[in-house]
């Protein structure tokens, strides 16, 4: 039955993302930028090309002197790139010239070496007057002063290698949010270390290591909570100094599930206690003297996925940007039942024709089917029954390989 501490995955959203607020600007190198959210706008710091450039290897003539379609000019000088012609090419001249090398003055086309033949200082083009051909005008790609990317805008490998072009050095991003992550229970063991005979291994925080750093995050890994509460508070401790701290299990009702008792002992306030989700349920999230904290339930499938509903959009409010999860649609390849008050995510592949069908092991503990998913079917709260070919909300896992 819904209870009052349990919200909806929506209303939960809400309440987490506005205890949360982006981190402070700070000014770094461009080498540190990459994958982080700019704070103020790029500009250029110079034009690009600076001068007109050659945009083959081949000949600087005057097109006027190309008129017959087979002219021989004389080779007057060179321009490599990186070192200008300084002299003037004038009627019946050639220079030779190198891809990104500066067009020389009285040049006004580049004839590219496959067209041409020499013999000594002489050289013969075939090609008609095209005036300007291969040359790139200075500003071809930008100007000084334009405004190339927006403040919120991600730095792409791409807009790093632009902010670069444009002579810019550094700039104000919002820091990479660092994530504080901590696993609880006495059953776990690290991969690779012995294991009890009522052990498992701890598979959920290297899992989440990997997801805050694809989502923009610098992970920081504080190791496994035993089931005590003093244990339980000394692996808090060091996140504090962190931005966001994620907790995997402990999340529930058990006798020993400490966490919450920990939290709230030491005055911690929740925002959400549980949702009325399934996989999940028992995700919350709040704040101990203004540092936040999202509690995902231990179940690996439940804690992956929550992750992507809460953790991902936690990440980017404190980057400054918005990364909500954004849901597509599809055919359903088989019929689906009515759902009860749990909006719940079921773990889907889409066939070739784009139609999506849940796998058959559903439970909130395999990974192995949530690593076959290439998408997550979503059934809201009170959802009636669907007919195969019928349309459905699913979330694809984008940054699956
Ligand atoms: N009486 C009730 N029992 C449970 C309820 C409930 O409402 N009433 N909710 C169930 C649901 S739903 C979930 S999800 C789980 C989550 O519980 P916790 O968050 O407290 O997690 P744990 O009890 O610590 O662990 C659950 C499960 O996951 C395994 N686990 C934990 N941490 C990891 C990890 N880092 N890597 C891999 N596996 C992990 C743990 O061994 C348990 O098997 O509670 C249900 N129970
Ligand atoms: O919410 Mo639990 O996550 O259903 O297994």
């Amino acid at each position: 039955m819904p209870d009052t501490a349990m919200l909806t995955v929506d209303a939960a959203l809400d309440a987490m993302l506005s205890a949360l607020s982006p981190l402070a600007p700070v000014r770094r190198p461009l080498a540190d930028c990459g994958g982080a959210i700019l704070a103020e706008p790029l500009v250029a710091q110079w034009t690009q090309p600076p001068f007109a450039a050659s945009a083959m290897d081949g000949y600087a003539v005057r097109s006027a002197d190309l008129a017959s379609g087979s002219e021989a000019l004389r080779l007057v000088g060179e321009a490599a790139a990186g070192h200008a012609f300084d002299g003037l090419v004038g009627p019946g001249k050639a220079v030779r010239i190198s891809t990104g090398a500066p067009v020389p003055d009285g040049a006004d086309q580049v004839v590219m070496q496959e067209k041409a033949s020499r013999e000594g200082d002489a050289v013969r083009l075939t090609d008609t007057a095209r005036p300007m051909a291969n040359i790139r005008p200075a500003g071809t790609d930008f100007s000084h002063g334009d405004r190339l990317l927006e403040a919120g805008r991600c730095l792409s490998p791409e807009a790093v290698a632009l902010a670069a072009a444009a002579r810019v050095a550094a700039l104000h991003i919002h820091p990479r949010p660092r994530v504080a992550i901590v696993a609880t229970g006495d059953e776990l063991v690290e991969p690779g270390e012995p294991a009890g005979p009522s052990q498992i291994v701890n598979s959920v925080a290297p899992g989440l290591v990997e997801l805050v750093r694809i989502w923009g995050g610098e992970p920081v890994y504080l190791g496994i909570a035993r089931d005590r509460p003093g244990a339980v508070r000394d692996a808090l401790r060091p996140g504090r100094d962190c931005d966001l701290t994620v907790t995997v299990g402990g999340a529930s009702v058990g006798g020993h599930d400490h966490l919450r008792a920990v939290f709230q002992a030491d005055g911690g306030r929740f925002a959400f206690e549980r949702i009325a989700a399934r996989p999940g349920k028992p995700t919350w999230f709040g704040t101990l003297e203004g540092h936040p904290l999202l509690g995902l339930p231990g179940n690996p499938v439940s804690a992956l996925v929550m992750a992507r509903l809460f953790l991902r959009p936690a990440l980017a409010r404190l980057g400054g940007s918005v990364a909500n999860a954004v849901f597509a649609q599809a055919p359903l390849a088989v019929a689906l039942e009515a759902n009860d008050w749990r909006e719940t995510y079921l773990r889907a592949t889409r066939d070739e024709a784009g139609r999506a069908a849940p796998l058959s092991n559903q439970d909130s503990s395999a990974l192995s089917a949530l690593v076959q998913a290439d998408c997550l079917i979503r059934r809201p709260a009170g959802a009636s029954a669907l007919a195969a070919g019928e349309p459905v909300e699913i979330l694809p896992l984008l940054d699956r390989i």
